[in-house]
């Protein structure tokens, strides 16, 4: 990270570049279309050289860093995905959804009157209606993981069954799963119809599609799951579970956002992205955001079109802002939700 502040300088943040109104997700999907499915191609040499470049690309420093790192906490779908949650955990967890940044820090940033908050709180469905009491009133949604998450195997009525169940207890947003088999059997109706379905039962929430890039081999692939994906009409798509072997990386991302731009430039539907699984300090985040601004432009990094799926990430954002401010790293430990 950039060197701290001196004191005679303003730690303000005057650089958030949130000033130009949302672009929300607008995708009512389309009719399965092979053609741009079939005709998706994925250089791997080359992919792997413009990802290698991406966290080196620009220089960022100080206030503009800063910037940068309290947006990327504004995009964070804070998450807890543990067989261990409790109500108490899912409690703490939107309590630190409210007031990401600690009051000193806020303060320090000059973000003390600004209401910064992260873009949702993940949780499995039954904790659902926990966090929805323990958010209400804030604006932020809850996020319910869906459809047998992670695997996806449970029967199809099942997970129907299960996004509108968390729907009708308050999720605003449903991240589903893919059935993998699909794509690595080529079955592209069946995802399409798969995830047509699930679009459907999410009713007004928004829906986000896992890919579970990790178990679907090829980058081509992967290309051709975010067609189809998008094709049947999901808002965002989303890289990982976080359970897979591999989860969020950045030449994955770089062919899920090639897709949402070239399905946009086909078909004038915007889709987000989430990469999810395995980004947990500030370095990584800003890697993805500087994907997002060159692939698909300013709006694809507002919360609206873009989160990040993680547990630990906001911890060393937090650490990263209070080094700017203080000069000082504080430990992990002393920050809520490290
Ligand atoms: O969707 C979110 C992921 O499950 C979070 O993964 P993580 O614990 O590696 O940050």
């Amino acid at each position: 990270m950039s060197a701290p502040v001196s004191p005679r300088e303003s730690a303000s943040v005057h650089h958030l570049p949130n000033a130009r109104p949302e672009v929300h997700p607008d995708n009512p999907g389309i009719p399965l279309d092979l053609e741009p499915v079939r005709a998706m191609r994925a250089n791997l040499s080359a992919i792997q050289r413009r990802a290698a470049t991406l966290p080196t690309r620009r220089t960022v420093k100080k206030q503009w860093q800063a910037a940068w790192l309290v947006k990327a906490l504004q995009c964070i779908d804070l998450t807890t995905l543990a067989g261990d949650d409790t109500e108490g955990r899912v409690r703490r967890l939107c309590a630190k959804a409210r007031q990401p940044l600690r009051a000193d820090i806020a303060e320090a940033l000059g973000l003390a009157d600004r209401r910064i908050t992260v873009g949702a709180v993940c949780v499995y469905h039954r904790f659902v209606e926990t966090a929805c009491q323990a958010l209400e009133g804030s604006g932020i949604p809850v996020a319910a993981v869906s459809t047998g998450f992670p695997a996806g195997l449970s029967p199809f009525e099942t997970r129907l069954a299960e996004i509108e169940a968390s729907v009708a207890a308050g999720a605003g947003e449903i991240d589903i799963v893919i059935t993998r088999e699909h794509v690595l059997n080529g079955n592209w109706q069946a995802l399409y119809d798969e995830v047509k379905a699930f679009k459907q039962a999410c009713g007004p929430a928004h829906m986000k599609a896992i890919l579970a890039t990790g178990d679907l081999k090829t980058l081509r692939n992967v290309g051709r799951a975010s067609m189809v994906a998008m094709q049947a009409g999901t808002d965002f798509i989303k890289t990982s579970t976080g359970k897979e072997g591999v989860n969020a990386t950045l030449p994955v991302a770089l062919v899920m956002v090639r897709a949402i731009r070239a399905y946009r430039e086909a078909t004038g539907n915007v889709v987000g992205f989430k990469p999810a699984g395995g980004i947990s300090t500030a370095k990584d985040a800003m890697a993805f955001q500087f994907l997002m601004k060159e692939e698909l432009g300013n709006d694809w990094l507002q919360p609206s079109l873009f989160r990040f799926g993680a547990s630990s990430l906001l911890a060393d954002i937090e650490r990263q802002l209070e080094y700017y401010v203080t000069g000082r790293y504080a430990s992990f430990d002393h920050h809520a939700m490290a």
